[in-house]
């Protein structure tokens, strides 16, 4: 980034305080992990005004998982998914996909990787396939540029078709075949190079309730049955509510995490990154009245999270009217506020926010 880029006025928090965030990600991710981003950051600029569409985004996928992202409209799940299929460069932090560092990517490495690393589906059905291909050339089409000899390539792309259930639709156009059907196909188009990951923003948009199952049952299939870990962005809840994670984006940063054990036991985390920052559901920072600065407690098996003003409100003055300065200094100097050494004292367990 060049420095006059570097002198115009974002919103906070600032690219300095993002691109300190992302220093203090960069420890080597376990090594399972297929897909590491550690406070990604991605800014917009556009007629001298700046988006800050990510905002020190944090997410790690394993080989193998089949994972939903869903957030508000404008939360920056396109813009992860466009970093994620190489078509895009964050502005900072780090994001690798299969030991690929996509921010180090040269255009020769971005294209190979864009070729064998990652296959794509959109959601609008006409932008997967070429119109006047049959499904299954269509299929062989990325095959032609990652060399794989000539004869090889009609038996993989029945394969593929087969797996994903559409073999009855190889000759035919796209034209001539359902939404939900070229979305399949679309899908066999992504995987077929096999890649490492497969990438869908919002595959079921355009689609009936029936179509849109199909689909899902084929993303399914190809994570199953090609072992392809799979990515989709999404607002449907019938895609959300089946895969068994399901990450949800706010503001550009990763802000919880759904686990399913089963089709009846789930369960939502609050996501902490690498460098320990937890950001609190909305819904509990407004339940308890919680600003700009929150007191932690060590208790004995969790971590709880109390409103600085309690403590203040609960202090007894001293005599004379002053009160006793805080003990780190900091909530005393910045806030005007102060509190006990004993944070807890006073403090009703109904605004107290608890994490264990
Ligand atoms: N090329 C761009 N130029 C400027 N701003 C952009 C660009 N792409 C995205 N943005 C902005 O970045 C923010 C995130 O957009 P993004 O498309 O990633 O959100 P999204 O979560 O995918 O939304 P939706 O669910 O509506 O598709 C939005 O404020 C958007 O306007």
């Amino acid at each position: 980034m060049n420095p006059a880029e570097r002198s115009t006025p974002v919103t906070a928090p600032s690219l300095a305080a993002l691109e300190e965030r992302a220093r203090a990600g960069q420890d080597p991710p376990p090594p399972d992990t297929l897909i590491a981003c550690d406070s990604l950051v991605r800014i917009f600029r556009t007629e001298g005004v700046e988006v800050q569409a990510l905002q020190g985004l944090d997410l790690h996928v394993d080989e193998g998982e089949m994972t939903a992202l869903v957030g508000a409209s404008g939360s920056g799940k396109s813009t992860l998914l466009g970093i994620l299929s190489g078509l895009d460069v964050p502005t900072a932090g780090t994001a690798r996909v299969a030991g690929h560092d996509l921010l180090a990517l040269g255009a020769r490495e971005r294209l190979a990787y864009r070729r064998r690393t990652v296959g794509f589906v959109w959601q609008q059905t006409g932008s997967n396939l070429l119109p006047y291909l049959t499904a299954r050339e269509n299929v062989m089409l990325p095959m032609r540029y990652t060399r794989v000899p000539r004869r090889q390539r009609p038996a993989r792309a029945e394969e593929l078709l087969a797996t994903l259930g559409i073999a009855h639709c190889r000759d035919r156009r796209p034209g001539e075949l359902s939404g939900g059907e070229q979305q399949r196909v679309a899908i066999a188009v992504a995987g077929a190079n096999e890649p490492r990951v497969l990438l869908a923003d919002e595959p079921t948009g355009e689609l009936d309730t029936a179509s849109g199952a199909e689909v899902f049952a084929a993303l399914r299939r190809a994570n199953e049955h090609l072992g392809v870990t799979v990515l989709i962005v999404t607002h449907d809840a019938q895609v959300s509510d089946q895969v068994s994670r399901t990450v949800r984006i706010r503001d550009g940063r990763t802000s919880t995490e759904t686990l399913r054990h089963d089709a009846t036991r789930a369960e939502e985390f609050a996501v902490l990154d690498r460098a320990g920052r937890l950001q609190l559901p909305r819904e509990y920072v407004e339940r308890y009245a919680l600003s700009r600065r929150v007191r932690l407690t060590a208790e004995t098996d969790h971590v709880g999270v109390r409103r600085a003003q309690d403590d203040q409100s609960a202090t007894a003055l001293p005599p004379g009217g002053e009160r006793p300065v805080a003990s780190d200094g900091a909530d005393g100097r910045d806030s005007g506020s102060s509190s006990t050494s004993d944070g807890s004292s006073g403090t009703s367990s109904s605004n107290t926010g608890e994490a264990r």
